[in-house]
C-alpha cells in the first residue's frame, strides 16, 4: 500500500532543478489574491497576535488578475464577523526554518515549530483572526491585526464558530465513542492511558468571539503597496529546506511566535475561550490541578532550555475533553508583565501637532486611524505587551525601541515594568510596492 508521504505523481524537476508546481503533490504555485495595506508598516512593534491591538487596521483589495470583478468573489462575506486570513511571512528574508524555535513566552527556551506561531515554519504561511469591519467593493476593511503593510494574503476564510471552536462542536455521543475507541495514541498507552502528567489549567472567564456589531467604525484605507522578497538561506543539520517553486480570545496567547530568540511547564491550560458548560465536577478537578501545578511548574530563567522530551499523551484526546481546547500553560504564562505605558509631555505634544497636521491640506494624514486619541491607544497596546525581543529585553533594557504605525513613528524606552513614548514624528519612509500593477504611493508626508 502507498503511504500518505509517498503519493503518485511525483513533482516534475526541471532542468534548473525547480520543481514544477503540481496540485496532487502539493507543489502549489501561490498568487496573492492581494496584498495587505497594514497601519504596521516593519515589523518591529507589530503585535505577535491580532488580540493584542484590536485597534490596529488594515485593508485588502483583491486583485484583478485574481478575478475580474473582484466583488463578486466578496459577496456574502458581509455577512460575518470574523475572517480567517492566510498570508505569506514575506519578510521573514530566506525560506528555511528550524524544527525548533524560540517562541518569546519561553523566554529563550526551545520548542517544536509547530507548536508555536513562528513566521519561521516551512511554508511562512501565517493565519490570523481578523475582525471584518466592512467589505467594500472589491475590498475588506479589517481590524485587530497583526500583519505588516505589504503582506501578500493568499485566502481569506470566514471564521464560523461552529466549526472553528471546538467548544462549539456539537458531535452525538456514538461518534465520541467511536473516535475515542478508534484512536489509541502511543503515548498514552506508553503512560499507562493516564493523563496525570497533563495537568490542566480551568481558566476564568468564557469569552465568545463577539456578534457581528452593525456600529462599525469606518476605517480607512491607503492606496499604498509594499514589496517584499525572499532570501534563499541553508540552515543547520536541524533545518528544514525549503524548495521555492517560484518567484478570540484576547489579550492571550501573544507570543507564541519565535524570535530569532519562560518558564517551561509540562501542563496545559485550557482555552479562555472554552466551553461555558464545563460540570462542576471537571472544575474541581481544575482547581485542585492549579494548586498542584503551582508546585510542579518548571521555570527556566535567563538560560536556554528544551522542553522535556517525554511524550505525553494530547489533552484534547483525554476522554471528555473532546469539546475543549487545551493549551501548554506556557502560552498563558507571559515572562513579562503587561507593561505600563507613558507618553512624555514632547510626545503628546507631537501626536497633537500630528493629529493637527492632519486637518492641514496638503499635510500628513492618519490613514488608519480616526484620531490622535485611536493613535494612543494603538500605541498603548502595542508596547504594554512588550513587543521586543527576548534578547532585547534581557540585555539591551536601556536601548531606544522605534516603530510606526499608521503615519506615526514612535521612538520610546523601555524601563522597570513600563514603556515611554519619548517622540512621535511623520513616518516618511517610501513605501515599496509589491504588486507590480499598482502605482508607487508614499506611506506618509
Ligand atoms: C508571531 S506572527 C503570528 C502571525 C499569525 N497570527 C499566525 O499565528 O500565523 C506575528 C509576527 O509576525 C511578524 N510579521 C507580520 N507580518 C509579517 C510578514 N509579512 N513577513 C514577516 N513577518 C511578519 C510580525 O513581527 C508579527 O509580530
Amino acid at each position: 500500500m502507498r503511504g500518505l508521504e509517498e503519493p503518485g505523481p511525483r513533482p516534475t524537476v526541471t532542468p534548473c532543478g525547480c520543481v514544477k508546481p503540481t496540485l496532487e503533490t502539493g507543489n502549489l504555485l501561490t498568487e496573492p489574491i492581494g496584498y495587505l495595506e497594514s497601519c504596521f508598516l516593519a515589523k518591529n512593534g507589530t503585535p505577535r497576535q491580532p488580540s493584542i491591538c484590536s485597534h490596529s487596521r488594515a485593508c485588502l483589495r483583491i486583485r484583478k488578475s485574481i478575478f475580474n470583478n473582484p466583488e463578486h468573489s466578496l459577496m456574502g462575506l458581509e455577512q460575518f464577523s470574523h475572517v480567517w486570513i492566510l498570508f505569506v511571512f514575506h519578510k521573514n528574508g530566506h525560506l528555511s526554518c528550524k524544527a525548533k524555535v524560540q517562541p518569546p513566552r519561553l523566554n529563550g527556551a526551545k520548542t517544536g515549530v509547530f507548536s508555536t506561531r513562528s513566521p519561521h515554519r516551512p511554508n511562512a504561511i501565517g493565519l490570523t483572526l481578523a475582525r471584518l469591519e466592512k467589505v467594500e467593493g472589491g475590498a475588506i476593511y479589517l481590524s485587530g491585526i497583526d500583519m505588516i503593510h505589504g503582506t501578500p494574503v493568499l485566502d481569506i476564510k470566514p471564521y464560523i464558530a461552529d466549526y472553528d471552536s471546538p467548544q462549539n462542536l456539537i458531535e452525538p455521543l456514538g461518534d465520541l465513542h467511536l473516535q475515542k475507541n478508534q484512536y489509541k495514541p502511543k503515548s498514552v498507552s506508553q503512560s499507562d492511558g493516564t493523563i496525570d502528567s497533563c495537568d490542566q489549567q480551568q481558566l476564568s472567564g468564557c469569552e465568545e468571539p463577539q456578534p457581528y456589531s452593525c456600529t462599525k467604525e469606518k476605517p480607512r484605507c491607503p492606496q499604498d503597496r509594499t514589496s517584499g522578497g525572499n532570501d534563499m538561506e541553508r540552515d543547520d543539520d536541524d533545518t528544514a529546506k525549503i524548495q521555492q517553486s517560484s518567484p478570540k480570545p484576547r489579550e492571550r496567547a501573544a507570543d507564541l511566535g519565535e524570535e530569532s530568540g519562560s518558564g517551561l511547564s509540562p501542563s496545559v491550560a485550557e482555552e479562555q475561550s472554552g466551553p461555558c458548560h464545563l460540570e462542576k465536577s471537571f472544575l474541581e478537578e481544575q482547581a485542585d490541578s492549579r494548586l498542584r501545578r503551582g508546585k510542579e511548574a518548571v521555570v527556566s530563567q535567563g538560560h536556554r532550555a528544551e522542553l522535556p522530551p517525554e511524550i505525553l499523551p494530547c489533552p484534547s484526546r483525554a476522554a471528555g475533553a473532546a469539546h475543549r481546547s487545551v493549551v501548554p500553560a506556557w502560552v498563558r504564562e507571559a515572562p513579562v508583565a503587561t507593561l505600563e505605558v507613558r507618553f512624555t509631555p514632547h510626545a503628546e505634544m507631537d501626536l497633537e501637532h500630528l493629529s493637527s497636521c492632519e486637518s492641514g491640506v496638503g499635510q500628513a494624514s492618519f490613514k488608519y486611524f480616526q484620531s490622535a486619541e485611536e493613535v494612543k491607544r494603538a500605541i498603548k497596546a502595542v508596547l504594554s505587551a512588550d513587543p521586543r525581543s527576548v534578547y532585547r529585553r534581557k540585555l539591551c533594557q536601556d536601548r531606544l525601541f522605534y516603530f510606526t504605525v499608521d503615519i506615526a513613528h514612535v521612538t520610546c524606552w523601555f524601563g522597570d515594568g513600563f514603556a515611554e513614548v519619548l517622540k512621535i514624528k511623520p513616518a516618511s519612509e517610501p513605501v515599496q510596492m509589491s504588486d507590480p500593477t499598482e502605482s508607487l504611493v508614499s506611506l506618509g508626508s
